[in-house]
C-alpha cells in the first residue's frame, strides 16, 4: 500500500492506542470515584457527546482516520483497475518467498490480502488478520480473515459460514513454495505451515552475510530529536530516558537505511542568560582574559536567580546584557560560550558514558531563525494580539503558542516554530522524532498544528512523532528523588550502577576468572546495558520504577540475564573449538539443522527479527524489541535444553559436534547482538 495510506493506519494505531490509555484513565477515575455505590462501567451505546472531550475528539479523530484511510485504499485499487498504476495485485512470477530480511508475515499478509480480493472483490474493507501461531499444533502462521468475513457478508445479507469463506481463501491463495500446508481447523481458521527450507536459506544467508534489515520503501531523512538538555539546570532522569530512547531508535532507524539526523535541541538561549552574564561579570571580571572557575553551574544559577529577584538594579543590567546577547555581541557571546561550556562539558561526560551521541543544534543556533519566522506568521495574518503578547492558535482545544512574549522576546515555542520550519525545508527532513517526556504532549500537538497552519509542514508528506515517555519514580513509587528530596545526579547515578554491577560479578565469582581488564569491561556493560534495558523494556508511555535490585536480577526479562545468555551461546561454539569466522565458512556448505521440533521453534523466531523491526517503525516502542529479545533466549535455552550441540565421552573429551546445531547458536547469538546493538547495549565476549 501507498505511503499515505501507511502514515494513515499509523495515525489510527496511534489514536486508537491513545484512546485505550484515556479509556483505561478513566475507568480508574471512575473506580475511585464510585468506589462502592455502583458499577459504572461505560455502557457500549455510550455516545460521542456523552464522553469527556479528549476522548470524543480521539474517537471522532479516529473514525476520520479510520474512513479517510478506507477511501483512500479504495482510491488506490481503483487506479489499479482502471490500469493507471501498477497493479498491486502479485504476478505469479513474484511469488517467490521473502527476501531474507524481509518479513514472513509481511508476506503471508499480502498473499492473503490477494486472496480475499480474488474471493470478494466486493468486498473492500475486508480484514486481513495473520499472526503467529501461539501454538505449533496450529501451524506456525494463522490467518484468521474467515470469520470477519462471514460476518461482513451475512451484514449483507449474503448467507456464508467462516469455513466456507476459509475454503475458497484457500482456494485463492495463489500457491507457493515454501509454504507446506493450509489447512482449516476450528470455525474456520487457516493454519499455515511453512516448509522448512526457508529456514535453511534464511539462516545460511544470515550466517554467512549476517543480519539484514528489512527492505525499505525508501531512504529518508529523519530528524530524532534528543536529548535536549538545558544549560545551568540539571540534566535530570527525563533526559537520561530521552537520551536511551532517542539513541536507540536513531540506530534502528539507522540500521534499516535511513538518513537519520541525531539533534541535540539543547536549551542554550533564552532571557535567563542575561542574570548569568551580568552575575558572570561581577563575580568573574577578567573572564575575558582567564577562564572563570565556575565549579558549581547550579550554585551560581541560584545565586543570580536570588539577585535577580531581589535587585532592580541588576534585574534592569540582566535585561540589557539579553539585547546585546541576542545582537550575538562578542563580548557577551564569549560569557554565555564561557558558561554553556561548563554544562556542556557535564553532560558531554554522561553521554559519552552511555554511547549516546547526537549534534548540537541548539536553541541559539535559531536566533535569526526564531525572528524570521514570526515576521512571516505575522505577514500570514496568523498571529493575535493577547494582554501584549502574540500568541498563535494551532488548535481550538488547546492553549495557543506564544510567539512574543509582552517584552518582545522569544519563547520555547517561537524557537520550536524556527525548528520545524529549519529541518522540513533545509534538513528535508520528511519524518520529525521528538524524544521528550509525556508532559510535553500539548506543546508539541499545538507545535504540529501550527505548523500546519502556517504551512510549514504539509501532514501527508512529512511524518511527525511526539515519542514520549513516563516519569521516572523511586522504589517508593514517588517521583525519582534523592533521599533528601533532590533530584539525583546522574553522574552519582552511573557511579552506583558501576558499583553495584561490581559486586554483582563478584557474587558470581567472575573476578575469578576474569582479568581484569575483562571484568572492567563486563562492569560496564553490565552496568549501562541495566539502566538501558530497564528503560526500554517497559512500554515507554508508562512510568517506570527504577530500581537497581530489580534490573540487576539474574533471572527475567533483565540485561544481566540477557547479556549472561549470549556469552554462554558464544562460549558453546568456542568449547567445541569453534570462531564466528569458522562457523561462518561451515554454513557455506553444511546446512543449519532444523528437523528437532525445538530447532525448528528457534529458527522460526530469529526469522521474526525483521518482523519485530519493521513493528518498531510503526508505534515506535522499543520494548517489542526487548520482548522478542527475551523470547529469543527463552525458546534458545528449550533448544539447548534439548538437543546436544557438543556430546562428550565419560572422560570429558568430545565425541561428537553437531555443526548444524553449533549454526543455529551462531544465528542465535548474531541475532542477540544486533538487538543489543539497537538498544544501544555493549556486549562482552566474557563474562
Ligand atoms: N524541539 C524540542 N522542543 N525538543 C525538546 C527540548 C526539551 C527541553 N530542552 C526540555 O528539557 O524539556
Amino acid at each position: 500500500m501507498s505511503y499515505e495510506y501507511q502514515k494513515l493506519q499509523h495515525r489510527a494505531e496511534v489514536a486508537e492506542h491513545e484512546i485505550k490509555v484515556i479509556e483505561e484513565k478513566l475507568r480508574q477515575l471512575r473506580t475511585e470515584a464510585s468506589k462502592n455505590i455502583r458499577d459504572v462501567e461505560l455502557p457500549s451505546h455510550t455516545a460521542v457527546a456523552d464522553l469527556p472531550e479528549d476522548l470524543a475528539q480521539l474517537i471522532t479523530e479516529n473514525i476520520k482516520l479510520k474512513m479517510r484511510s478506507a477511501v483512500l485504499k479504495r482510491a488506490i485499487e481503483e487506479e489499479e483497475k482502471s490500469g493507471k498504476r501498477p497493479s498491486g495485485a502479485i504476478s505469479k512470477a513474484e511469488m517467490k518467498e521473502p527476501v531474507v530480511g524481509s518479513s514472513i508475515l509481511g508476506a503471508l499478509q499480502k498473499y492473503f490480502e490477494l486472496a480475499i480480493q480474488r474471493a470478494y472483490p466486493d468486498l473492500t474493507d475486508a480484514p486481513v488478520v495473520v499472526t503467529v501461531s501461539g501454538n505449533s499444533k496450529f501451524g506456525d502462521y494463522q490467518c484468521n480473515s474467515a470469520m470477519q468475513i462471514a460476518q461482513l457478508l451475512k451484514n449483507q445479507g449474503l448467507k456464508s459460514n467462516p469455513r466456507e469463506v476459509a475454503q475458497k481463501l484457500v482456494s485463492e491463495v495463489p500457491e507457493f513454495s515454501w509454504v507446506r500446508k493450509l489447512e482449516i481447523a476450528g470455525p474456520g481458521f487457516i493454519n499455515i505451515t511453512l516448509d522448512r527450507s526457508i529456514g535453511h536459506r534464511a539462516l545460511s544467508e544470515l550466517l554467512t552475510k549476517g543480519v539484514q534489515p528489512p527492505p525499505i520503501e525508501r531512504k529518508m531523512t529523519i530528524v530524532v530529536d534528543f536529548p535536549s538538555a538545558n544549560i545551568a539546570k540539571d540534566m535530570h532522569v527525563g533526559h537520561l530516558r530521552a537520551g536511551i530512547i532517542g539513541e536507540s531508535i536513531s540506530r534502528l532507524l539507522e540500521f534499516i537505511g535511513h538518513n537519520v539526523l541525531r539533534i541535540d535541541h539543547l536549551g542554550d538561549w533564552g532571557t535567563q542568560f542575561g542574570m548569568l552574564i551580568a552575575h558572570l561579570q561581577d563575580i568573574f571580571p577578567d573572564y575575558q582574559t582567564k577562564s572563570p572557575p565556575i565549579g558549581d553551574l547550579q550554585k551560581f544559577y541560584k545565586e543570580s536567580k536570588k539577585r535577580f529577584d531581589e535587585d532592580p538594579d541588576f534585574k534592569k543590567r540582566a535585561y540589557e546584557c539579553v539585547v546585546k546577547l541576542q545582537s550575538f555581541d562578542p563580548v557577551y557571546k564569549k560569557a554565555w560560550e564561557l558558561i554553556c561550556d561548563v554544562s556542556r562539558k557535564e553532560f558531554q561526560k554522561i553521554y559519552a558514558r552511555l554511547d549516546i551521541t547526537s549534534e548540537e543544534y541548539g536553541e541559539s543556533f535559531y536566533q535569526t531563525r526564531m525572528e524570521a519566522v514570526v515576521k512571516e506568521l505575522e505577514q500570514k495574518g496568523l498571529l493575535e494580539e493577547d494582554e501584549g503578547r502574540k500568541v498563535m492558535w494551532g488548535r481550538k482545544d488547546r492553549i495557543p503558542f506564544t510567539i512574543v512574549k509582552s517584552d518582545g522576546g522569544f519563547t520555547y515555542d517561537t524557537s520550536d516554530m524556527a525548528t520545524i520550519k529549519f529541518r522540513i525545508h533545509e534538513q528535508k527532513a520528511e519524518w520529525l522524532i521528538y524524544v521528550t517526556d509525556a508532559g510535553q504532549a500539548t506543546h508539541f500537538e499545538v507545535l504540529e498544528a501550527c505548523a500546519i497552519k502556517a504551512g510549514i509542514m504539509d501532514p501527508e508528506k512529512v511524518r511527525m512523532d511526539h515519542m514520549a515517555f513516563g516519569v521516572v519514580l523511586g522504589e517508593d513509587k514517588k517521583k525519582f528523588k534523592t533521599r533528601s528530596g533532590e533530584t539525583v545526579k546522574l553522574a552519582a547515578l552511573l557511579d552506583e550502577g558501576l558499583k553495584r554491577a561490581g559486586e554483582k560479578l563478584k557474587e558470581k565469582g567472575r573476578d575469578q576468572v576474569l582479568t581484569p581488564e575483562e571484568l572492567k569491561k563486563a562492569q560496564e556493560a553490565l552496568a549501562y546495558g541495566c539502566i538501558k534495558y530497564a528503560d526500554l523494556s517497559h512500554n515507554r508511555i508508562h512510568e517506570y520504577v527504577f530500581s537497581f535490585d530489580k534490573m540487576l536480577e539474574d533471572k527475567g526479562n533483565t540485561a544481566v540475564y540477557l547479556l549472561y545468555m549470549l556469552t554462554r551461546i558464544r562460549s558453546i561454539a568456542r568449547l567445541a573449538g569453534h570462531t564466528s569466522e569458522t562457523l561462518k565458512e561451515l554454513a557455506k556448505s553444511t546446512p543449519v539443522s532444523l528437523d528437532h521440533e525445538k530447532e525448528w521453534n528457534l529458527a522460526k523466531v530469529l526469522l521474526r527479527f525483521t518482523e519485530t523491526l519493521e513493528k518498531i517503525t510503526r508505534d515506535l516502542g522499543l520494548h517489542h524489541l526487548c520482548e522478542y529479545l527475551y523470547e529469543l533466549s527463552t525458546v534458545f535455552s528449550e533448544f539447548y535444553d534439548n538437543c546436544y550441540c557438543v556430546e562428550k565421552d565419560s572422560k570429558g573429551e568430545i565425541k561428537v559436534i553437531h555443526v548444524g546445531r553449533l549454526l543455529l547458536c551462531e544465528a542465535t547469538a548474531t541475532v542477540m547482538e544486533k538487538c543489543f546493538n539497537i538498544l544501544g547495549i555493549r556486549t562482552v565476549s566474557k563474562m
